[in-house]
């Protein structure tokens, strides 16, 4: 918030300097004072300069804005709500501090459920004005100003040095918790945004690797999590199908199998076929040279070169669509060729607004700052290149889409190149960012358990396909070890191996901070303790099973007994569960901001391990010695209810299949 402020305060400042220059600039027009034309030139520059500089800082604050009690906030948001209410005090008792509410989680419960951090901010505030004062006592003074009463607020006191501890309403998270039973898990209302998400792009005829894995698994969670919000998505496969690698291909291809036209080549390792023409290529110069031939006719659309393109094109394709049918993954293939045109057109376009300057025959573009590395728009040889096709998908994404809102997931080694094209589209007028956002989501590289770079133990790159085959594997050994097969039909064991084996992946990926590097391991990936998707799918599927061991309309007809019964929060571990479960929208709303997918995930197992507590000092049902049922509690079972959706909703984000039985 010290930041939101000095941003403030800088904005200020600019306005106060832009209006100085303005005048100056005026008067300069009119021939008053400034009859240095230099000057003047210098003075407009600045002025461009801090205009700039002003729309970087409002749009900081814009976005910041989401934190402060100005923004709109859906209602299900309890940070949201408090922030609103503690801004409202802070605003009546210091009408003059430019403090905003800082809620946050209490770190323990003794400190109640979530805490004011305000008082001490305003308090050191008042020091710079000469106000004598202590933050215990504006922390107090907050608490006097409280509208009261706060329908989700018990109570709250002053404690340590300042801090405001808020302790939850219990009739609150009744009313809470049964909305959500009779509702459904609504996503908070925001605005509708039409966003692309570009993500997996492998490369034809080169590998699909893990580096692409870690891409479509965060890509489609990224996108489940978009959809359940309610925007319009567009998933897109950016595929390298297009460049020069296409020239010696199609050369090799030609060499290989004479009559492609008619008979379909049956490459099926493209790799290898790939890796066969490079070395020719590198040391035959007349290949060379045919490939380079090769290029030419295929961008000028030679129907056979087209058909030849299209055949190898169509071997990634099979073997992109298996791996994505594995993972239940949908994309819509938009490759690099789909661009051909619209390169040329915008190549055009910068060139006719001035923005390309030539580098030793090369035209490159500089970003806004004129530092870095700029984008080579046109090679030496005439050729376009990986940022020329950037170019053209982000204006035709803004402009023909008609997108709000752009994501890219690559390894973060691109982060600089999309920074890049970012800052040139704003240059060129394409991207505005007052009326779009922008995100590259990067990712760390995957590393084996040795902690280097995925390989096999040959040294080899890692087949996705055989990477999930074992995972296949390794997951039947577990069932096996605990001898599932025994109590599963052959059908349910399959469904539970492959909803652990491709959960695992998808799970252990997620739930790492994904800037960091992350250490494939099945071994870990399939413990059942810790925060892994075996234990979570586990604990689903007996949470489930709970409303469904009690008989009668618990298991047939549960919306009968929702509507039925009134539920009330007793115990105090039922209580710490509920509470976890309401925080629910507080996390759709920090991933909204940062597209970190792990906050969902340590939010899953906190469900899940709280969930454990309640079931371990609560009973559910009561049985008699002779394993009858006597007595039943609603309300808990209730609770269990709503554990189970909340938590199905984060596994449908999450791209997890829970199983009836495991
Ligand atoms: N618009 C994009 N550049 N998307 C990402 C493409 C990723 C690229 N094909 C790669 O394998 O690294």
């Amino acid at each position: 918030m010290a930041e939101l402020d000095n941003a403030a305060k800088c904005v200020k400042n600019i306005e106060q300097e832009i209006r100085l220059l303005q005048t100056e600039i005026s008067n300069t027009r009119q021939g008053i004072g400034l009859e240095d034309n230099a000057e003047l030139k210098k003075l407009m520059e600045e002025n461009v300069r801090l205009k700039h500089r002003l729309e970087i800082l409002k749009s900081a604050i814009a976005k910041e804005g989401g934190d402060d009690a100005s923004g709109s906030f859906p209602k299900e948001s309890i940070i949201g709500v408090l922030q609103e209410v503690f801004g409202a005090a802070i605003r009546k008792a210091y009408p003059g501090a430019p403090v905003a509410a800082v809620i946050t989680i209490s770190t323990s419960p003794k400190f109640g459920d979530y805490q004011c951090n305000s008082a001490m901010q305003i308090a050191q505030h008042l020091k710079q004005q000469s106000v004598k004062t202590t933050p215990r006592e504006v922390a107090q003074n907050l608490i006097n100003e409280l509208q009261s009463p706060v329908a989700c607020i018990e109570k709250v006191e002053v404690a340590g040095a300042g801090y405001v501890n808020i302790f939850l309403s219990r009739s609150y998270g009744e009313q809470r918790i049964m909305r959500l039973l009779k509702e459904g898990i609504l996503a908070p209302g925001l605005e509708k945004k039409r966003v692309v998400v570009d993500f997996s792009s492998p490369n034809v005829a080169k590998e699909m690797h893990v580096g692409h894995l870690r891409s479509t698994i965060i890509g489609d969670s990224i996108c489940r999590f978009l959809e359940f919000l309610g925007h319009d998505v567009l998933r897109i496969n950016h595929i390298g199908d297009w460049g020069t690698q296409f020239g010696m291909l199609i050369a090799h291809l030609q060499d290989r199998f004479p009559d492609f036209q008619t008979v379909s080549p049956p490459i099926s390792d493209l790799q290898a076929f790939y890796k066969e023409s490079k070395v020719r290529f590198d040391s035959d110069e007349t290949f060379k040279k045919r490939a380079y031939e090769c290029v030419v006719k295929l961008q000028s659309g030679e129907p056979t070169y087209l058909k030849a393109w299209n055949l190898i094109c169509d071997v990634s394709r099979r073997e992109f669509q298996t791996i994505y049918n594995r993972l239940d993954v949908k994309l819509i293939e938009r490759g690099e060729s789909f661009y051909q045109s619209r390169m040329q057109k915008i190549v055009d376009e910068l060139k006719g607004s001035g923005l390309l300057e030539e580098d030793e025959g090369r035209l490159i573009m500089w970003g806004e700052d004129h530092t870095g590395i700029p984008l080579t728009v046109v090679k030496s040889d005439g050729g376009f290149t990986y940022d020329t096709s950037d170019m053209a998908a982000i204006k035709q994404r803004l402009h023909e889409e008609k997108a709000d809102w752009l994501i890219y997931v690559t390894d973060a080694g691109q982060a600089t190149h999309f920074q890049t094209i970012f800052s040139c589209a704003k240059r060129a007028k394409i991207l505005d960012l007052s009326k779009h956002r922008v995100d590259h989501v990067g990712f760390g590289v995957v590393l084996g358990e040795d902690g280097k770079k995925f390989k096999t133990r040959s040294g080899d790159t890692v087949k996705l396909a055989e990477l999930l085959d074992e995972g296949l594997k390794r997951s039947m050994d577990k069932l096996m070890q605990k001898e599932r097969n025994l109590v599963l039909t052959p059908d349910e064991l399959q469904a539970a191996q492959e909803s652990v084996a491709y959960g695992c992946i998808k799970y252990a990926d997620l739930s790492h901070n994904r800037n960091n590097e992350y250490v494939f391991s099945f071994d870990k990936m399939l413990e059942d303790k810790g925060n892994t998707a075996v234990y979570l799918l586990y604990a689903y599927t007996r949470i489930r099973s709970i409303a469904r061991n009690c008989g009668g309309d618990y298991a047939n007809n549960i919306e009968q007994v929702i509507n039925s019964t009134e539920f009330k929060i007793e115990h105090e571990k039922e209580w710490k569960l509920a509470k976890v479960l309401l925080r629910f929208t507080d996390v759709t709303l920090l991933i909204m901001k940062n597209l970190s997918l792990h906050y969902l995930c340590e939010f899953v197992y906190e469900i899940c391990t709280t969930f454990s507590e309640f079931y371990d000092s609560c009973y559910c049902i009561e049985k008699n010695k002779q394993g009858e049922i006597v007595k039943v509690y609603a309300s808990r079972v209730l609770l269990c209810e709503a554990t189970s959706r909340v938590l199905g909703k984060c596994f449908d984000i999450l791209g997890l299949k829970p199983v009836h039985k495991i």
